[in-house]
């Protein structure tokens, strides 16, 4: 049984040998090196397309010639296959023919039973796209260099140790995870410093000498994220680069790598994502196998992913994984005593920068502290800059400060008199806020002075105009 089984293999086997050996010069033109075979004494045997494109020159003129006669007449410079049939072993050289175009040949003597060389099989490659591919190992290096310079550098210029309860006990929890491999998926407002923290998170890992990549994914074209992230194999697309492109996956091996805004990954990537994080594989585009790595994944969005989940946006399976720990950013509002040092701590740094030695007025101060910072550090980073650069004199005064914010800030000094919020007013004309404001000054007025007159009196104005107020809105001095 066995043996009729062998035997039809066998069979098989030599069938599809013979069918090898009919196709074999359209087997030769797949390579994406260029292919030139002799026999042992030099006569041309075969070259493959790629060779012709790599050289300009035609295989009809070069089938049948000893390589000796081509190199006498000047097709080209050199040939290999008498060191080789000599040597036998491989060599190497560059090439030079007859339309000035420049090649590497690396020559393999190919023995018969008898170990002496049949034939020379001699690989050809382009002499500048090698250059080209140096360069680019070169610029790549360079690259990664520079992210691990930048990881490096940046911490001079952050604030890094808070006074505010809420973001030391951030740190410690940021320093705990860093030593792990856990995933870690920041949440927090835009500008809360996500970015920053990944980074801080990485130089307290112990990945902080290997490199850091970030990717943000709103900023690549959904079309060209999946080569950006996992590279795609040689000529996996037409158009492709023919030597494969490696993805921020494998670039980042070893280290970690950063995926800022993830809720804005299109789902086919999540599912990838997905892939990565479960089992450490990845796959470049058009490639059959797939590759392990060893990439620590930071993300951060400012998104809502639950309500993603929920939306269908994001999927859970992955939500799920991200949130083996999850760091949430306080906005700059919640920090309490930071943003008094932050204020200080941007003014040094830019005061620093340009040679500066600008203050700021005490006003100018209340004002900044009082103001509800929607940008967060972004937004006062940049102001600060600006209004170190722009300040005429060293001192910046609360007119120096944006009008919107030194509106909203009184507007919000107000309302934290009357123990009021914003939201109380939506929906009001202008007129019943006012009225509202005046209603509230005046009862807060009688409570503290004790009486109508004596609050009327104090606020220099006229008892039945506080009484009439009052009694329009509602009120009795009994009730106040
Ligand atoms: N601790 C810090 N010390 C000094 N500057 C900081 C700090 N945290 C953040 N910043 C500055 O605030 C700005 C915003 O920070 P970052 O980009 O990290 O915020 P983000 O939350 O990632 O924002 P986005 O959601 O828009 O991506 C940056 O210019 C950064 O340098």
């Amino acid at each position: 049984m066995n043996l009729n089984l062998n035997r039809h293999r066998h069979h098989i086997l030599q069938e599809r040998k013979s069918l090898i050996a009919t196709y074999l010069c359209n087997v030769f033109d797949t390579l994406n090196d260029g292919l030139y075979i002799t026999d042992k004494n030099g006569v041309t045997l075969a070259v493959n397309s790629m060779y012709e494109n790599l050289t300009g020159l035609k295989a009809e003129d070069l089938l049948g010639k000893n390589v000796a006669e081509l190199v006498e007449t000047g097709i080209f410079d050199l040939a290999l296959n008498p060191e080789v049939v000599q040597k036998k072993k491989t060599v190497t050289a560059v090439q030079v023919n007859r339309k000035t175009r420049k090649v590497v040949l690396i020559a393999h003597p190919i023995f018969d039973y008898d170990d002496d060389v049949e034939m020379v099989v001699t690989y050809v490659r382009d002499i500048a796209l090698i250059s080209q591919l140096k360069d680019q190992v070169a610029a790549q290096r360079q690259l990664i260099d520079s992210f691990q310079m930048s990881i490096k550098q940046d911490n001079s210029s952050l604030y890094l140790t808070p006074k505010s309860a809420i973001m030391r006990q951030l740190f410690k929890q940021v320093r705990k995870v860093a030593k792990t491999d856990a995933t870690v998926l920041y949440l927090g407002e835009t500008g809360v410093g996500k970015d920053v923290m990944a980074k801080e998170l990485h130089r307290n890992s112990p990945r902080k000498d290997k490199s850091f990549f970030k990717v943000d994914c709103t900023c690549i074209p959904e079309n060209l994220i999946e080569s950006e992230l996992f590279g795609y194999a040689p000529g996996a697309f037409s158009g492709a680069d023919s030597r494969g492109k490696l993805g921020l996956f494998e670039m980042a091996d070893k280290g970690t790598l950063f995926l800022d805004e993830i809720g804005e990954l299109p789902l086919a990537m999540q599912g990838k994502l997905l892939r990565v994080l479960q089992d450490g594989d990845i796959q470049r585009i058009g490639a059959t196998t797939t590759k392990k790595i060893n990439v620590r994944i930071i993300a951060a969005t400012n998104r809502n992913l639950a309500e993603e989940v929920k939306k269908g946006n994001f999927r859970s399976d992955l939500f799920y994984r991200l949130r083996v720990a999850v760091i949430n950013i306080p906005p700059l509002r919640e920090r309490g005593e930071d943003l008094f040092e932050l204020i200080y701590f941007f003014i040094k740094q830019f005061n620093r920068r340009y040679k500066r030695q600008v203050t700021l007025s005490s006003m100018a101060e209340e004002t900044m502290l009082n103001y509800a910072w929607p940008g967060n550090l972004r937004e006062l980073e940049n102001l600060i800059h600006s209004l170190v650069v722009t300040c005429d004199n060293n001192k910046i005064q609360v007119e120096d400060l944006p009008a919107a914010m030194v509106a909203k800030s009184t507007v919000d000094n107000t309302c934290r008199a009357l123990n009021m919020g914003l939201e109380d007013f939506s929906g009001k004309s202008f007129k019943d806020i006012v009225t509202e404001f005046e209603t509230q000054i005046l009862k807060n007025a009688v409570s503290v002075y004790g009486s109508i007159p004596k609050a009327a009196k104090a606020l220099d104005l006229n008892r039945s105009t506080v009484f009439r107020k009052l009694q329009k809105a509602g009120f009795t001095e009994v009730d106040t």
